[in-house]
């Protein structure tokens, strides 16, 4: 403020100071400074008429004018791009509590497509909420979806999941990792454990494992028996992967693991109460103990290896034992547990609930279980008698892969996937600010009858090569972009082979066909899925 004030009284000064110094009782100087005053006031009214004659001072007026509409005008569309730049429409509702108990209601009880229509008819494809303390965007399908797991999610965004999730399943955790950190890891487990050669090389473990758990748990049951597929599926999906990562295969020690797994596990979705009482509060002590139990594993196991008692190789335990990161880095016994116990976890409920799944599902179109059975019938024959599947025999299972991709459509692992925006992005003229939790739904993607003719009907044949395909970014059962699930091969390589074993040994009546399914984290069904067993004689 200051210089501009002494600019103005530089601008002004010497003509105030040539009028007073004209106008000074200077007797000498009086009649010359009277002159050039007379002097210079004559040409300035010349100067100012001419100017007003020519025009020019009304060009300059009206250049003055038009100036300032000009800068009116820009505020107003500043203005415009202004509420351009807004963050998405919706409600942020009530602080902290936002939307959390309506949307984990809708989530658990798998009305969450319910959940967002009524908000996309609100408020748009692009909307807000409040969600477990953090404003979130649910994003459209399939631009939103494409444009963020398109990009480069190291600069874009980061992987999140709500607190439980993070806490339980513990800070080394691939889920709770980003970064550097998280892509050393990732790579570590995918090279020794998860890429597709590496899998194909646990197909004969697999295979006996499934054998031997239809052999011990259905074949040996009388026909007509009542049994809890879903219970089943997790005996045998769980002994599986705790066999091929921790090496564990006694069965005592597999169902004590499984208990204290699975009252942490139901942590997952609690809320975040720790006080005695709350499941969330078990949860973190059963995440206590499976620490210790791990603990004393990994301790042993580090004994056996330098002992020579243990092969460097004989699971994902001793593999990362024995093998360092790109970096040279061996995981501590800290990052081991939360490392190994998330891929336990990934590794299992997700396969058992698709197994128990696919039973229902199956049983409810005659021609489905037909074009199965007779699928494996072919593959089997072209077998000798205990000759083990080979990768090409999975290849081949090409219609069992379209059912289990349409159970998984039906009941996504994930109703809801999340990332957290590591920058501030624009996506259809609104800003989506850096921090802000985004979100992915099956309830606008493959639920909708948009993009996926009678969506709530099971139709694998919507998988056929010659049918016309849903567009990209609208099927993604294993998530797409950076984090897209490392187990993919696995489980489809696991599903394959139980489900080939399965249907030629086991026909099946679904006792209770319009079974509720919740969300407890992944997909539950509530009785656990009751069917009556009749043994095939080939
Ligand atoms: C039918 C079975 C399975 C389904 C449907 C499934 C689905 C998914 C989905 C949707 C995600 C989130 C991806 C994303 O955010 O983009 C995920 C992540 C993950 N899955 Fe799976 N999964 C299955 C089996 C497995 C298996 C067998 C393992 C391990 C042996 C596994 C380990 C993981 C891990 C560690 C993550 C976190 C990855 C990360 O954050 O980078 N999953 N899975």
């Amino acid at each position: 403020m200051d210089s501009v004030k002494t600019n103005l009284v530089g601008a002004f000064g010497s003509s105030i100071s040539t009028l007073s110094r004209a106008l000074s009782n200077d007797t000498r100087g009086f009649e010359k400074s009277y002159r050039t005053f007379l002097t210079s006031l004559v040409l300035l009214v010349t100067i100012f008429t001419l100017a007003l004659s020519s025009g020019w001072i009304r060009k300059f007026v009206a250049a003055m004018i038009d100036k300032s509409k000009t800068a009116v005008l820009d505020m107003s569309v500043k203005q415009r791009k202004k509420s351009k730049e807004e963050v998405p429409p919706g409600s942020l509702g009530l602080p902290m509590v936002g939307d959390s108990l309506r949307y984990v209601n809708a989530y658990y009880n798998m009305t969450i497509k319910s959940y967002v229509d009524e908000k996309i008819r609100k408020y748009g494809p692009v909307f807000k909420v409040s969600l477990m303390g953090s404003p979130s965007v649910f994003l459209d399908a399939p631009a939103g979806t494409k444009l963020v797991l398109s990009h480069n999610e190291m600069k874009w965004t980061k992987g999140w999941w709500p607190k439980p999730v993070r806490e339980l399943l513990g800070k080394h955790a691939l889920s709770s990792q980003y970064g550097d950190e998280y892509l050393l890891h990732r790579n570590l487990v995918m090279k020794n454990f998860l890429d597709i050669d590496v899998v194909h090389q646990y197909i004969s473990t697999m295979e006996k494992k499934a054998v031997k758990h239809i052999d011990k748990y259905w074949l040996a049951l009388e026909d007509g028996s009542e049994v809890k597929a879903f219970k089943l599926m997790n005996v045998f999906s769980f002994s599986l992967i705790t066999q091929l990562i921790l090496g564990i295969s006694n069965e005592k020690d597999i169902i004590d693991f499984n208990e204290v797994f699975h009252d942490m596990a139901a942590g997952l979705m609690a809320l975040p109460v720790n006080l005695p009482g709350f499941q969330y509060w078990r949860s973190l002590r059963s995440r206590k103990l499976i620490n210790q139990m791990l603990n004393v594993h990994i301790e042993k196991r580090r004994q056996d290896l330098k002992a020579g008692r243990a092969s460097p190789t004989q699971d994902l335990l001793s593999v990362l034992l024995s093998t360092p990161n790109s970096e040279g880095h061996f995981l501590t016994s800290d990052e081991l547990c939360d490392s190994l116990l998330q891929l336990v976890f990934g590794g299992h409920d997700t396969t058992a609930a698709m197994l128990t799944l696919s039973l229902r599902l199956i049983k409810e179109d005659p021609a489905v279980y037909e074009e199965l059975k007779q699928e494996h019938a072919t593959i089997a024959a072209s077998k000798k008698p205990g000759e083990l599947l080979t990768k090409e025999d999975l290849w081949a299972m090409k219609y069992t892969w379209r059912v289990m991709q349409e159970v998984m459509r039906l009941y996504p692992a994930n109703q809801v996937m999340f990332r957290e925006a590591r920058i501030t992005f624009e996506h259809h003229g609104y800003t989506i600010p850096k921090g802000w939790k985004l979100c992915f739904t099956n309830a606008n993607s493959s639920w909708d009858p948009k993009f996926c003719k009678d969506p709530e009907k099971f139709k694998p044949s919507r998988f056929n090569e010659d049918k016309e395909k849903m567009p990209p970014w609208i099927h993604f059962p294993f998530g797409a972009g950076h984090r897209i699930c490392p187990g993919q091969d696995f489980a489809r390589v696991e599903l394959l082979i139980f489900l080939h074993h399965f249907l030629r040994k086991i026909d099946w009546t679904v006792l209770v066909p319009n079974e509720k399914i919740e969300y407890r984290l992944l997909a539950t069904p509530v009785n656990g899925t009751p069917i009556k067993i009749t043994k095939i004689r080939c």
